[in-house]
């Protein structure tokens, strides 16, 4: 069986009159995540980590964020190309494994329903997509709650 390893990072900006929106799930809060797309900074470090492991390159090859067609756009919707690219080219997703760095708000109670649109939109089973929370305890732009970054690395294999 051959095996690739991908890893991928985002980190948008927190603003006011934004939708807060990670792993396809929106979540009540004062701030949002500014970006060209909706900037769900999960689901865009997972597609990152996808496109890696084959040397695919970024999502910012396939989905410019200098193009109109990707405002506001739904990185759930991104995420079904990216699994369409990898299934193309013969690779399946053993596994992933991601982390939401966010002071606020407390996101314990969001990442079961995360984990589920991730899995769901990836036709994988719940086990195989692990998302979790971390706070910056206090530090830097993360933890001045003026960002939120995830990291996600992804494991494909090919039979
Ligand atoms: N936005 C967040 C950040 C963290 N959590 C949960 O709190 C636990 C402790 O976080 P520390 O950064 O203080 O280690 C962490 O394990 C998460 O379960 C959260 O829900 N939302
Ligand atoms: C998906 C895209 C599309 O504009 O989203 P953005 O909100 O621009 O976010 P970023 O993570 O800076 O770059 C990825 C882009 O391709």
């Amino acid at each position: 069986m051959k095996m690739r390893v991908g890893n991928g990072y985002d980190l948008h900006r927190l603003g006011e009159n934004r939708p807060l929106i990670l792993g396809g799930v929106k979540i009540s809060h004062h701030l949002g995540l500014v970006g060209h797309s909706d900037a769900d900074v999960l689901t865009h470090a997972i597609m990152d980590a996808m496109l890696g492991a084959l040397s695919l390159g970024d999502i910012g090859h396939y989905f410019p964020p200098s193009d109109p067609k990707w405002a506001n756009a739904d990185s759930i919707k991104l995420l079904e190309e990216v699994k369409a690219l990898i299934r193309d080219q013969g690779w399946q997703i053993a596994n992933i494994d991601s982390v939401i760095i966010a002071e606020q708000p407390k996101l314990k109670p969001h990442l079961k329903a995360m984990r589920d649109r991730v899995s769901q939109t990836l036709d994988l089973d719940l086990d195989q997509v692990s998302i979790k929370a971390t706070t910056n305890e206090k530090m830097d732009a993360v933890g001045r709650e003026e960002a939120i970054s995830s990291y996600a690395v992804v494991l494909l294999t090919q039979t």
